[in-house]
């Protein structure tokens, strides 16, 4: 597939980006036979790729070619650590390499968003037949009571599913949270704002793979000779006459192949970071950054960019039971690591069948208040790393570019724990995660605290080491917000024509769970 097989009539849709958002709008826009779209990806093809298919290799995508690999700059509030951000690259997007959990969180969000953008599909009562549209859950014969609301599932076709097995740890996990959080164990899909949940997954209950959106849309495009999708399509530049967006330029960089398309409607979904960046680089934003790289403005909006969201976690580790299945194990042993993939070869069993995280907590705090650190000299242990996160931050960063090159990185000010009642509370949940791991439910199986280790006590020393110790979930949002930037219900680039965006840069805020289930 490459760029010079476009030719011939102009497209009514170009779409500029092929994650979730992208492929979800392809799919719905093409079902008109009289409706042309064109889906541009910048990064690869993603069909039959191992480590893309098989859940526990997810975290060995970053920094390969399947992710945009941006390294944000200096954080004082982490005491100048330059944190990594990356986003899915390739068809799928963010969809191709996350870790696969499901999750729709409080609906009190998606509320504030109908009344931010004016939008009442929005609202968490219409906004559920739409999540309900996408997805359907898969029952599979498990060991456990997975406490799913099947009522919360439709007959999407992205499939999802419960973690196929315990694996010696999520219900002690479960039971720990359960007693020191005071919490249920519910269906965080249901519309249940807080609780406790063991991990619904994009994952296909046939043969344990992932399932995304090229694979759930993908094939339905293939099918209509009124769609295309190509890959390798990077734009570099959205063309305007006057406030119209009239063009969309792409190269093709295996070839060095540059095309431009003139549809009548382009609609950017290139994702939280790459959708601004490309406004910009096409004259779309802050008039006085965009000035001073040499960008000719097209339409002044200061926005664009600004309202960076992110959800970063702080970890602990602590050694256990070296006869708990961890991926500790499975990175460091190599005779645990040949038995896991012969277990998931055979039927898809083991510790590569299963979302990385296989349990969560949502929890409220009290109104008062990817690196390991551990050295790889023990390879027959067994480590846990769990984490806390703020999971709807107060303090917002912003982005833009660093030159008028599209080649360049980007500008990244994450700034995490930005406020005093993020760092209040990020400060409480750390706290938190000793009192769990010294439950009962899990103290039997504890062998030793690693890091921070039990010396760290103080407010300033723990703080100290979640500012050494933490790292994202790969969730930015809110960089071309709902409200602001972009119109509620036509998604139109507020002062501008032909042109949408529709993608998690969209979200004015923070949903209080994974995000992509909200895209
Ligand atoms: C490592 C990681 C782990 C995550 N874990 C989870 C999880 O467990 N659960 C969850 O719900 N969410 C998770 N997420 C977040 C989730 O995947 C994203 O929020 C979601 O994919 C966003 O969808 P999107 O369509 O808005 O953008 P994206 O998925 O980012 O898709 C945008 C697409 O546009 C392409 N693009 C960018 N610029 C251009 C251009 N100029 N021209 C053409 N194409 C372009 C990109 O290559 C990309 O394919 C994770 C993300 C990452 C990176």
């Amino acid at each position: 597939m490459t760029a010079y097989l476009i030719t011939g009539a102009s497209r009514d849709y170009v779409i500029v980006g092929g994650g979730p958002a992208g492929f979800v709008l392809a799919k719905q826009l093409s079902q008109d036979p009289n409706v042309k779209v064109v889906l541009l990806e910048a990064g690869p093809g993603t069909a039959g790729v191992e480590a893309i298919d098989v859940p526990g290799y997810a975290p060995s995508l970053l920094q390969t070619p399947y992710t945009w690999n941006y390294t944000c700059q200096p954080n004082p509030n982490l005491e100048g650590a330059s944190t990594m951000l990356h986003q899915g690259r390739g068809f799928g997007g963010g969809a191709a390499v996350n870790y696969l959990g499901h999750c729709r969180g409080a609906p009190s969000v998606f509320n504030d968003w109908a009344k931010i953008s004016g939008d009442d599909g929005l609202s968490w009562e219409n906004f559920q037949n739409d999540f309900k549209a996408t997805v359907h859950y898969k029952e599979t014969p498990l060991n456990y009571d997975p406490h799913v609301n099947k009522s919360a599932y439709g007959n999407g076709p992205m499939e999802l599913t419960s973690p196929n097995q315990d694996l010696g740890f999520t219900m002690n996990l479960i039971k720990s949270r359960t007693n020191v959080l005071k919490l249920p164990w519910v269906d965080l899909n249901d519309g249940t704002g807080f609780g406790i949940s063991s991990s619904t997954s994009v994952i296909r209950a046939n043969n344990r793979t992932r399932d995304y959106a090229p694979q759930a849309y993908g094939w339905q495009l293939a099918q209509r000779p009124n769609a295309q999708q190509f890959y390798n399509a990077e734009v570099t530049k959205i063309g305007f006459k006057g406030k119209r967006a009239v063009s969309v330029t792409y190269v093709d960089p295996t070839i060095n192949v540059t095309t431009t398309l003139t549809p009548k409607e382009i609609i950017v979904a290139a994702g939280a970071l790459n959708s601004p960046k490309l406004l910009m680089l096409s004259g779309v934003g802050p008039a006085d950054h965009l000035k001073s790289l040499g960008i000719p403005v097209v339409a002044d909006i200061p926005q664009v960019g600004k309202n960076l969201y992110d959800h970063h976690f702080a970890f602990m580790e602590f050694e256990v039971s070296s006869n708990l299945e961890t991926l500790w194990q499975y990175t460091q042993n190599s005779s645990f690591k040949a038995i896991a993939e012969a277990e998931y070869r055979n039927n898809g069993s083991g510790p590569l069948g299963v979302p990385s995280g296989s349990a969560f907590a949502l929890a409220r705090i009290p109104d008062e208040s990817s690196s390991s650190t551990l050295q790889s000299t023990t390879p027959n242990v067994s480590i846990i790393a769990p984490f806390v996160a703020v999971a709807q931050p107060e303090a917002a960063g912003y982005m833009k570019l660093a030159s008028s090159d599209y080649r360049d990185q980007l500008l990244i000010y994450t700034n995490y724990y930005g406020s005093a009642g993020d760092k209040a509370a990020i400060l409480y949940g750390y706290k938190q995660l000793r009192k769990i791991v010294a439950d009962p439910a899990i103290s039997p199986v504890l062998i030793r605290e690693i890091y921070p280790g039990t010396h760290v006590t103080s407010d300033a020393d723990l703080w100290h080491a979640i500012t050494q110790g933490s790292s994202t979930f790969h969730h930015p949002l809110g960089t071309v917000a709902l409200g602001t930037v972009v119109e509620g219900e036509t998604w139109r680039v507020k002062g501008l024509e032909g042109i949408r965006v529709v993608d998690s840069s969209t979200f004015p805020n923070m949903p209080t769970c994974h995000i992509m289930a909200t895209v």
